[in-house]
């Protein structure tokens, strides 16, 4: 009960921390899946952003360059053309500036009305790709740090050609980088988050947190453009950044109609931050749960060992009494010296007995048996010595006469015993009484004081059937013990009947007895 107590207490335990660990893993998995969803719409949200904002600047240049190409660059066209830029750059916010170089890499025309004198940038990356490549579309380069202003820009350009399809030059857009990073600084990426716009090429266009050093870095060699590349355009990964340790969901997305990815990362530890504050209140809840659990079962199954030892010590004490009253019965029913039923038994079981013989209409018999001279044993023998007589007599009588269920034999007093026969005929019954008499006789206890030389013993036997509401158990006494009176009167050492009996007893002893 204990053990099954103990299992059951921690079979409850068990479960709640298996119920809190299963239901803290679900709501940690809810949780990051509801942060990858976030931080997929932030990139594509980003990802729409620098899409919008190149586009937009590439169609101003699709505008200039098939302006140049149709207009030439005599100064009339050229007038027409700064204005039309200087309009450009004031309707966009992200321009810095437009700028028109012709073939050698110089200014042929800029949005600000004073292009920098002295200056050349035909060695720029833009410049020397668009002279080396006849391709007609847009060109991002490397983010550039203006040498007129000093800010960071993203070159967007595209080639001019003459009339034959040679290159004449190249139409440059510059996107202020602060424009992505204004817009970055609105996002809701908490305190670790990082956003970032890459080149397909591997160049570093910008990032959050923010840093000159980072634009223009190769980023080749890093864990982000790795995962871009073997996760594909739209994908989530987490990486461990190489920079400051955090581990972060990232969510890349490529750029429509550009070779440019961005990618937004959230700091897995806030994003988990909630749940970790959840799943420790939860697990303190559980612990101080269990702790109570715990502290009841144990005082319920101190409580029980309590009970089944106190219960033990009763059983013990209830045993102890029912042997004591087993042994205290068995004592009042039984003689002390010779183990036969006492003087008690006998008058209950012949009182019994006489009223279920007038019940059944069946013959009780009973014999009673005497120790010859017995007076005589004691005094030449001694007292004990008698004793030890009285009680192989006890066992001889044991032997013979208590066969049947119903039967007892009982020391009626002093060396006086009885044996009571229930559906007895008085004829087996002295039949019984002589072999009981032959057995003692042949045990040859000496005895100076007999005849024989031994010990020898009388019986006296009668049965009756006793009529219904008549007769007393008394008579079927006195019946016999008249007999056992006529048994020593006639020399003892033998069996007599109240009534004379159609046998010679003494000549067969074993004549007539029913089966036990
Ligand atoms: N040793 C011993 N003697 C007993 C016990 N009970 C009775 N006696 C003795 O048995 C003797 C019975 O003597 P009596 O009644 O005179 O009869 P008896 O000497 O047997 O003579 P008869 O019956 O006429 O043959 C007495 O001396 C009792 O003291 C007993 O438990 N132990």
């Amino acid at each position: 009960m204990t053990f099954r107590t103990t299992a059951f207490v921690a079979v409850v335990c068990f479960a709640l921390v298996a119920l809190d660990c299963w239901n803290s893993w679900h709501s940690r998995q809810a949780e990051l899946q509801q942060m990858e969803a976030a931080a997929s719409n932030l990139a594509r949200a980003m990802a729409q952003h620098a899409d919008d904002a190149i586009k937009k600047t590439d169609i101003m240049l699709v505008g200039m360059v098939e302006r140049i190409e149709h207009d030439g660059t005599d100064s009339a066209a050229i007038s027409r053309l700064r204005k039309m830029l200087a309009n450009y750059v004031a309707e966009l916010p992200q321009l810095d500036a437009l700028h028109i170089y012709d073939s050698e890499g110089n200014w042929v025309a800029n949005s600000r009305n004073t292009p920098p004198q002295n200056l050349n940038n035909a060695g720029r990356e833009y410049f020397v790709f668009h002279r080396t490549h006849e391709d007609r579309g847009p060109h991002i380069g490397v983010p550039v740090r203006s040498r007129t202003n000093g800010k960071l820009l993203i070159p967007v350009s595209r080639r001019i050609n003459d009339a034959d399809g040679r290159f004449a030059g190249v139409a440059l857009a510059t996107i202020d980088i602060d424009f992505f990073n204004r817009f970055y600084t609105s996002l809701d990426i908490g305190e670790a988050g990082a956003v970032a716009l890459v080149s397909e090429s591997g160049t570093m266009m910008t990032r959050r947190p923010f840093g000159d050093a980072m634009v223009g870095r190769d980023m080749r060699e890093t864990e982000l453009f790795r995962a871009y590349l073997a996760q594909g355009p739209a994908a989530v990964a987490y990486i461990e950044s190489a920079q400051d340790g955090v581990t972060r969901l990232n969510s890349f997305r490529r750029l429509a109609h550009y070779p440019l990815f961005v990618a937004a990362a959230l700091s897995k530890n806030e994003i988990l931050a909630v749940w970790w504050r959840d799943t420790l209140r939860h697990t303190a809840g559980v612990l101080f749960l269990m702790s109570i659990i715990g502290l009841v079962g144990w005082r319920l199954i101190k409580q029980m060992e309590l009970r089944s030892k106190t219960e033990a010590q009763l059983r013990r004490a209830r045993d102890a009494l029912e042997t004591l009253n087993a042994t205290l019965n068995t004592l009042a029913m039984e003689d002390g010296l010779t183990g036969l039923a006492n003087r008690r038994q006998f008058d209950v079981t012949l009182d019994s007995e006489f009223r279920r013989a007038a019940r059944e209409a069946s013959t009780l018999a009973l014999i009673l048996i005497d120790v010859d001279c017995f007076k005589q044993y004691n005094d030449i023998y001694g007292h004990a010595a008698g004793d030890e007589c009285l009680r192989s007599i006890g066992r001889i009588i044991a032997d013979l006469a208590a066969r049947r269920p119903g039967d007892l034999a009982a020391r009626y007093g002093g060396e006086e015993m009885a044996v009571l026969l229930p559906n007895t005929e008085v004829a087996n019954a002295a039949s019984l009484a002589e072999r009981i008499r032959l057995a003692v006789r042949d045990l040859q206890i000496v005895h100076a004081g007999t005849t024989e030389g031994f010990v020898t013993l009388s019986a006296g036997v009668e049965a009756c059937t006793p009529e219904p509401a008549q007769g007393h158990p008394k008579e079927l006494i006195e019946a016999a013990d008249m007999a056992l009176y006529a048994a020593k009167a006639q020399g003892r050492n033998r069996v007599c009947t109240a009534r004379p009996l159609n046998f010679d007893l003494a000549a067969a002893p074993h004549a007539p007895w029913p089966a036990s």
